[in-house]
C-alpha cells in the first residue's frame, strides 16, 4: 500500500507525455502505438500525435481493482501488431511490473515506454520521463477531481 501521492494535473501529464515524445524521436520512425488500455490511452494519443503516426492498436490486462491487485487478466490482445517489431508500446507507468511482464512477452519486438517509472519495474521500460519512490501512489487525472482541503495548521493533507 502507498503511503505517499503524486498528483499529476492534466497539464502536467501533457507536458510529461511531451517529454517521452521528444526522447522516442530517434528511436523511430514507428509502424504504429500500441497502448495499454486503459492508462496507456490518453499517453498513447498525445504521443501519436507528436510522432505524426496514425495507426493505434490496444491491449488490455487487468491487473488492480483501485490499489488492490488481483490475478492478471489479458482481455483484449494486440492483434495488428505481430510480434512488436517495429511498434511503440505505451503505458501511463510501471509499477511492479506485472502489466510489463505480460505485455513485453507478447511483443517482444515492441520498444517499450511509460511517462512514470517505479524502481521495481525501472529495467522493464526502453524509455521513461520521471522516477517516482516506490512507496509512492500516482494519481492521474482521470482518477480525481479538485476538491477542498483544510489549511495544514487544522490537518491538510501534506502533498507528495
Ligand atoms: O507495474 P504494475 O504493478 O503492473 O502496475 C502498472 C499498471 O497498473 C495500472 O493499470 P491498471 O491495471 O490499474 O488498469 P487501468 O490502466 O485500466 O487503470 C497502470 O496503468 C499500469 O498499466
Ligand atoms: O493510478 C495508479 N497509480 C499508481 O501509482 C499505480 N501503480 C499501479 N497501478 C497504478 N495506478
Ligand atoms: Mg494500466
Amino acid at each position: 500500500m502507498a503511503n505517499r501521492y503524486f498528483t499529476v494535473s492534466w497539464d502536467q501529464l501533457h507536458r510529461d507525455a511531451r517529454a517521452l515524445a521528444w526522447r522516442l524521436l530517434d528511436k523511430g520512425p514507428f509502424q504504429g502505438v500500441v497502448a495499454i488500455t486503459r492508462g496507456g490511452l490518453i499517453p498513447a494519443a498525445i504521443i501519436a500525435r507528436e510522432l505524426d503516426c496514425r495507426v493505434i492498436e490496444t491491449v488490455s490486462v487487468v491487473t488492480y481493482d483501485e490499489e488492490s491487485m488481483g490475478k492478471p487478466q489479458v482481455v483484449k490482445a494486440p492483434v495488428a501488431a505481430g510480434d512488436g517489431t517495429g511498434w511503440l508500446l505505451i503505458d501511463d507507468l510501471v509499477d511492479t511490473g506485472t502489466t510489463a511482464k505480460i505485455v513485453r512477452a507478447l511483443l517482444p519486438g515492441a520498444h517499450f515506454a511509460t511517462i512514470y517509472a517505479k524502481p521495481a519495474a525501472k529495467p522493464l521500460v526502453d524509455s521513461f520521463v520521471t522516477e517516482v519512490s516506490q512507496d509512492t501512489w500516482i494519481l492521474f487525472p482521470w482518477d480525481t477531481e479538485v476538491q477542498f482541503v483544510p489549511p495544514i495548521a487544522k490537518g491538510g493533507v501534506t502533498p507528495a
